[in-house]
This record gives structure tokens, C-alpha cells and sequence, in this order.
């Protein structure tokens, strides 16, 4: 019988391919099997061709059970936000162009949205008049490091629907692939908004 989540991951990578926000290698995705246990995807792999053996299962920690093959380099980020909050259910990371640029034009640790109607594609927002934070991550190769910081600033205040990471992508979450799926469609529309209004002097 077909693994059903191992595929909501190979569609979404199909789906993030014809976009183009996954060039080359870059990104990797996971969705949630159990409260302690996700399938997160194999490093090193093109995310529009994935096949069944390149989801992994991986615990809280990002320890891999039952294959000798290498998570994601970033299995830690991923394996942080389903321990931060229970209602996560899978998670897409990826190397857009927009989310790339824009996260290096942002001063500060936050992207702030207003006045746009997609901003409605994010659960919970019900109007453009409201502002929706984008939270903006330094890159760094230490993910024990990255993880660290994402749970000192989730504690503060919880994160919604995603985060950047400076000159790297995006993160994007949700309760289930399809709603992880609508926020990273929705941000990203939301980015190319932003970068054109910089690109138009109106920034
Ligand atoms: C093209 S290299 C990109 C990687 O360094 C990383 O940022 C990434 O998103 C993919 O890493 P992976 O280990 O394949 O999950
Ligand atoms: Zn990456």
C-alpha cells in the first residue's frame, strides 16, 4: 500500500520543482508521522525527483531509525519546530530567488506584511489592515545553533507560518502538507510583492 505521507512529500517536491524554489539540491522538506517521529528527506537530493526511499525517519533529536542514508543537513530546524508545537504537521524549506534576496534587504530579526490581501492565505489573518511578522534568521552551517536561537525567540513569542534564514530561503510550516503548502505559496507571492516595491523605490 502507498505511504501516504511519504507521498503528500514527493508531490509537494514536484509542485516546489515546477516553481522553481528548490534549484539545484537546495531545500528539504519533512512531514509528521507521530509526536516524536517525522519523515524528513535524504541530503544531497533533487527535491523534484524524489522516491519513497528518500524519506527517512527521523526522531526529535534528528537521530535516523531503520537506514544507514543521511537526513537533511537541516533535519535539527526541522525536528525543532514539531518539538516547539504539537500542531505542526509537516514542514517545507526552500532556496527561492525572492526569499533569498529579500531576506538580505531586511534590517533586523523581523519582516513585517501589511496592506496586502494575500496576507489572508496565512491561518488566522482575516484582512490586509492587519501586520503579519516574518521572523529573520543570520545563516549559519551550526543548526544546533540555528535551532537554539529559533526556540529562544519561539519562547518569547510562537512563530507562525514561517521564517526566513539571511541569504539562504525560507521556512515554511503547517498543520497538515496542505496547509504548509498554502503558507509557503502565500509568502512567497507576499516576498515578490515586497521585492518589487523596493525594486519601485516604495521601501
Ligand atoms: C545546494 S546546497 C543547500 C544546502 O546547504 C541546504 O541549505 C539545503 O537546503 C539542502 O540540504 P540537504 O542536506 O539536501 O537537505
Ligand atoms: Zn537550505
Amino acid at each position: 500500500m502507498p505511504d501516504t505521507l511519504k507521498q503528500s512529500v514527493i508531490d509537494a517536491g514536484k509542485w516546489i520543482d515546477q516553481q522553481g524554489w528548490c534549484p539545484a539540491t537546495g531545500g528539504n522538506f519533512s512531514v509528521r508521522i507521530d509526536a516524536k517521529h517525522a519523515w524528513v528527506t535524504a541530503s544531497g537530493k533533487h527535491k523534484g525527483a524524489l522516491t519513497p526511499e528518500d524519506l527517512l525517519q527521523v526522531d526529535l533529536k534528528g537521530v535516523v531509525i531503520g537506514s544507514e542514508k543521511r537526513p537533511s543537513a537541516e533535519t535539527l530546524l526541522h525536528m525543532a519546530l514539531y518539538g516547539l508545537d504539537a500542531d505542526i504537521g509537516a514542514v517545507l524549506h526552500t532556496h527561492s530567488v525572492s526569499s533569498t534576496v529579500l531576506s538580505r534587504l531586511v534590517d533586523g530579526d523581523v519582516l513585517t506584511l501589511r496592506g496586502y490581501e494575500m496576507q489572508k492565505s496565512l491561518s488566522g489573518n482575516t484582512t490586509h489592515d492587519a501586520e503579519a511578522a516574518i521572523h529573520v534568521f543570520d545563516n549559519t552551517q551550526d543548526m544546533p545553533e540555528l535551532a537554539a536561537q529559533l526556540h529562544q525567540r519561539w519562547l518569547q513569542r510562537p512563530l507562525q507560518w514561517g521564517f526566513l534564514v539571511r541569504g539562504h530561503g525560507l521556512y515554511a510550516w503547517g498543520r497538515d502538507m496542505a496547509e504548509a503548502r498554502r503558507h509557503l505559496e502565500g509568502l512567497e507571492f507576499l516576498f515578490a510583492c515586497e521585492l518589487e516595491m523596493i525594486k519601485l523605490g516604495q521601501r
